[in-house]
């Protein structure tokens, strides 16, 4: 990764409670050329490596050169000491507190990209504070409509709708919208991804894409309408897929993003084709935002066990997205 030597990295553990601390003092033992800004607790890290007997040394800015077992620290401090396996709703405040200041880092330039672990959703509204997930935080913070897409190295899965109750989706499904979907994931595969011309398969929403309107009319009445302007506009769209069907091995290979009407339609497949490597990743942002693919794994937080292989693939991603950024579009 030559290109990157110069690259600034945020980190974000996420829920302290969780596995996403641990996580982050094993990304830390690895011998690196980005510079990584963690936006955390002291006592929370600290804690972690304590327990994996792993070195740590936290610095106020990163060094000349990173060293493994070193990270830079912005301090968030908890509300309250966090036990592995019991998040507090009191540390919520600072939980979105780190994700809103180390996006604030890169909306400024401070960073090139972000890097977040998992976030316990419910625990951070038992906080008082309403949140549906990172992605539609972050929208919000950038004022830019984006689009959610997990990727391992078999298959890349945008969703259509994010977080949201199954009974809300078709309602959330619209041609405009559909529209502005397809156009950021064509924009970022080119920008992102380096595929120019990519091709993309859009599933139905109904079984069987709908069987001709006998199983539902939301393929004839949106779908359609809308892979029938953008490809009047030359995007190579392939659909309404049945959703059964359209992972086949055979046919994905022809695909370089599936895109999928909702969140249970298109990540169990992802999951079960690789969860270790697989990422979650924000496209739409002013700045690379790439996630682990897993939660907080709560039954897993302070054994030492959990798998950090999601961790470092979302921050080889991340490096490799700001990279291509900046070949493609300059500095963004
Ligand atoms: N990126 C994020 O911020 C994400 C957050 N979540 C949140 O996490 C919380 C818990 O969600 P769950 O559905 O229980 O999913 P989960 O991913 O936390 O756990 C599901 C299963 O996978 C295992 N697992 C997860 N990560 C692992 C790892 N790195 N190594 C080994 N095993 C691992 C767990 O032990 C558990 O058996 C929820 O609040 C959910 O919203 C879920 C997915 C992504
Ligand atoms: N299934 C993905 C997930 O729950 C994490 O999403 P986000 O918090 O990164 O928006």
């Amino acid at each position: 990764m030559s290109d990157a030597q110069a690259l600034r990295l945020a980190l974000v553990p996420g829920e302290p409670a969780g596995i996403g601390p641990e996580l982050c003092v094993r990304l830390a033992q690895r011998p690196r050329d980005y510079h990584l800004t963690v936006f955390g607790a002291a006592t929370t890290l600290r804690d972690a490596a304590a327990k994996l007997d792993l070195p740590l040394t936290l610095t106020a800015s990163p060094g000349a050169a990173p060293r493994p077992g070193e990270l830079a620290l912005i301090e968030i401090p908890n509300a309250v000491q966090s036990l592995p396996g019991t998040p507090d709703p009191r540390n919520a405040a600072a939980v979105i507190e780190a994700l809103t200041r180390a996006a604030d880092g890169c909306l400024r330039g401070d960073f090139d990209g972000l890097v977040t672990g998992p976030v316990h959703k419910a625990v951070i509204n038992e906080g008082g504070i309403a949140y549906t997930g990172t992605t539609e935080l972050l929208a919000a913070q950038a004022g830019r409509e984006v689009v959610m897409m997990l990727a391992n190295d078999i298959v890349r899965v945008a969703l259509a709708t994010t977080h949201l109750p199954l009974r809300a989706v078709p309602d959330a499904i619209s041609i405009d919208g559909l529209q502005r979907v397809l156009r950021i994931l064509h924009r970022s595969m080119h920008a992102d991804f380096g595929i120019p011309d990519p091709v993309i398969a859009v599933l139905g929403l109904n079984p069987h894409a709908g069987e001709a309107g006998h199983l539902g009319h939301e393929e004839i009445e949106v779908i359609e309408p809308t892979l029938a302007a953008l490809r009047d506009e030359g995007m190579q769209l392939i659909g309404p897929l049945p959703a059964d069907t359209a992972f086949l091995p055979g046919k994905l290979r022809g695909f370089d993003a599936v895109l999928a009407m909702y969140h249970d339609q298109g990540l169990p497949v992802l999951k079960y084709s690789g969860f270790e490597q697989a990422v979650n990743i924000t496209l739409g942002l002013p700045y690379p935002r790439v996630a682990v693919d897993h939660g907080t794994a709560l039954d897993l937080a302070g054994k030492g066990i959990a798998d950090p292989s999601s961790l470092f693939a979302a921050v080889e991603t991340c490096a490799r997205m700001v990279v291509s950024r900046r070949a493609r579009l300059g500095t963004d």
